[in-house]
């Protein structure tokens, strides 16, 4: 039996008899005054009370009253272990943003304010850590990383969300139960895959993204539709995993779903029905809401599937206004009945809460210990060498990218070999030697800098996952990614830079090779850093390719080859000191024309040397040093800019206020 209300205080004394599950291996007896529950041992018994979520609007002048938007209006109610609970209701009626509010995970937004109270095992959930500390919540969407396999996806999962002291044997075991529970044995060891790559089914991702909850062994697990995109039989695959991890390990599941087919809605042990962020059920699944609605004289019409029945009679119908009125005299009426008593609050002494916080006055040592074994932010090494392996997994299983990344290298080294094929040391090789430099320093900036853009954006959902999760913080992910860079854009760009140096004939030396490449390098370094700067600040990878090449052009223009240094506008010379194309041609053409002479035919009058031709365009004070020394100063700052950002963006969630979310 389950029982809310919607804004009602618990009654002060109540007997019952709360659900057990056909194998309910171990009751305890809890008990609170007079009240006595039966609570499975395994499981957490999550119990909400008030919880409101408005969004306040500015107003639009100053006399205009604030506009607030109600999301949820005073909703409580209880759920025990062993149990599957469905959030329904039509679109819009407030299921994602009450799975959200109880796992506290309503994203902080301007406006936005929830209030309420929750409490796992008696024990009040203050913080968004604490609940994520005994809970797991599973997104709609299954962000997964495509070229990594079922199996490695469970394995880093594993490693990080495990007690840091677990061995490679119960890693493996930990992986081999899910793999088992979620019945993905046959799929263990095929790519996630994607819209472009074949891998596993739609059915199969979802299992594994719930798979990557399931770990740390949570007793509580919220999930958001988790049927959404699956064909009938996936869905019904997975809502019958899911209420086999209650039945049969004693976990609390609650779930938002939408229109279940029937199927699915038999297997439901509880429902909430919302309309408008009010209860309109709050009950026993199936039978129960069946025998509600017939009372209340809106019985499930024969042959019909009740789930689609109930979200009929608590939709609104705007089709007419004759309509919109009598739709909503019934859903007032529907709301009224909705009448029911709360379960009171289970006694905290009768079961710990499943997640200490180690944080927390009076906590003993050993509850700390035990909580941070959980290892729900390890330290930084260990996600670091994961995240590490796993990203230049990624990218090295990128076949189709790489392809196309280094066919177009070797197409442009060509190119430039070819059209400035074995340069003359005459006075006409001086504008080619400018152009093969000032191509290089661009293309050195294009390749790395774009190509990098992307790379956050395309793993941006799965990391926010991980991270709202607390796997790991940005630092660790910050480097890996970073360092899985270098590799694949160092060494080709060293080899094609060589190429291209020989096959052109720049200057002859090989102090003056050496000098070229490590220019190139730290340009490459600079390009990679503000890749990731705008990786960073984009959030999808389509934005990546269209909005990067601007940003490389605006530092193209000012890189002293288009616009003459003296002639920079006043109030742009800032970005001409920022630009690290600037920086890499002004070094690359010092080390080429410095103290060097070029032949004159015979009754040339305009004849140069590199150093006038250094003067004509303004590089006469530069240093190679000194450039080198600013691009590693820029290769530092748009780093640190880079990690700021990655900080300033991680997930973060509104904590349930005490003083009701206030709506118009
Ligand atoms: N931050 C917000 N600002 C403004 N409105 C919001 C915000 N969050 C939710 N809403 C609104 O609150 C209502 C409930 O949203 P919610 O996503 O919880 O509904 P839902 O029942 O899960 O819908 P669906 O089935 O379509 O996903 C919607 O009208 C939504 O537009």
């Amino acid at each position: 039996m389950f029982r809310g209300a919607s804004g009602k205080e618990p009654p002060s004394t109540v007997t019952v008899a709360l659900r057990t599950n056909e194998n309910a291996n171990a009751k305890k007896m809890a008990s609170h005054g007079d009240v006595r529950a039966i609570v499975p041992e395994d499981g957490v018994a999550l119990q909400w009370r008030d919880v409101s979520y408005s969004v306040t609007k500015k107003a639009k002048s100053k006399d205009a009253p604030v506009e607030a938007k109600v999301i949820l209006d005073g909703l409580s109610g209880d759920i025990f272990g062993g149990s599957l609970l469905a959030l329904m209701g039509p679109s819009g009626s407030g299921k994602t943003s009450l799975l959200n509010a109880l796992a506290f995970r309503v994203p902080k937004g301007p406006g936005a304010s929830v209030s309420g109270t929750i409490y796992a095992n008696g024990e009040e959930v203050a913080t968004p850590t604490k609940m994520s500390r005994i809970s797991a919540y599973v997104e709609q969407e299954d962000a997964l990383f495509a070229l990594s396999t079922v199996r490695e996806t469970l394995t880093f999962a594993a490693k990080l969300r495990l007690p840091s002291d677990a061995t490679a044997e119960e890693v493996e075991d930990a992986v081999s139960t899910v793999i088992a529970d979620l019945g993905l044995v046959a799929a263990a060891d095929t790519v996630v895959g994607n819209e472009m790559i074949r891998g596993i089914s739609g059915g199969e991702r979802k299992r594994v993204a719930i798979g990557m909850d399931l770990l740390h062994d949570p007793k509580l697990i919220f999930m958001d539709e988790p049927t959404s995109g699956l064909d009938a039989f996936q869905a019904l695959n997975v809502m019958t995993t899911l209420k086999d991890l209650a039945v049969r390990k004693g976990r609390t599941v609650v779930a938002s779903v939408h229109q279940p087919r029937s199927s699915i809605f038999a297997l439901v042990d509880h429902l909430v029905l919302l309309s408008g962020g009010r209860a309109m059920y709050q009950g026993d699944g199936h039978k129960a809401c069946s025998a509600h609605f017939a009372a209340l004289g809106e019985p499930v019409p024969k042959d019909f599937n009740p789930a689609d029945h109930f979200l009929d009679v608590i939709s609104i119908d705007y089709r007419s206004p004759e309509q919109t009125v009598a739709t909503k005299a019934r859903i007032e009426r529907i709301a009224k009945a909705c009448d029911v008593k709360l379960h009171p609050l289970v006694a905290p002494a009768a079961l710990a809460p499943a997640g200490a916080d180690d944080d927390d006055a009076g906590t003993t040592r050993k509850e700390g210990e035990d909580a941070a074994k959980v290892g729900f932010v390890a330290a930084f090494w260990v996600p670091f060498t994961l995240l590490l392996a796993r990203t230049w997994r990624e990218q090295v299983r990128d076949v189709a990218s790489l392809s196309i990344k280094y066919i177009m290298n070797t197409f442009f080294c060509l190119l430039f070999g070819i059209v400035y094929l074995r340069m003359k040391t005459d006075q006409t090789s001086i504008q080619d030697r400018t152009g093969i430099l000032f191509f290089q320093a661009m293309n050195q900036a294009f390749g790395s800098a774009i190509g990098i853009s992307k790379i956050i954006p395309s793993q941006l959902k799965v990391v926010n996952r991980e991270r709202a999760a607390r796997m790991y913080t940005p630092l660790p992910y910050y480097l890996s990614t970073f360092l899985v860079t270098l590799p694949l854009e160092l060494f080709p760009g060293i080899l094609y830079g060589t190429v291209i140096y020989f096959m052109t004939a720049l200057r002859e030396g090989t102090e003056y090779y050496l000098t070229y490449l490590a220019i190139m390098l730290l340009e490459n370094f600079a390009g990679i850093g503000l890749g990731m700067v705008l990786s960073a600040s984009f959030t999808s990878v389509e934005m990546a390719p269209q909005l990067a090449p601007a940003f490389v052009i605006l530092f193209l223009m000012f890189s002293g080859f288009f616009l003459n240094e003296n002639n920079v506008p006043i109030y742009l010379i800032w970005l001409r000191e920022v630009s690290f194309i600037r920086y890499a041609f002004q070094a690359l053409s010092v080390n080429e024309f410095k103290d060097a002479t070029f032949s004159c035919s015979s009754g040339d009058t305009s004849c140069i040397t590199g150093n006038e031709h250094l003067e004509r365009l303004n590089f006469d004070d530069v240093t190679v040093g000194g450039n080198c020394a600013i691009l590693a100063g820029i290769i530092v700052g748009f780093n640190l800019l880079a990690l700021a950002i990655v900080y300033y963006r991680q997930p973060s969630y509104l904590a349930l206020g005490k003083d009701k979310a206030k709506g118009t």
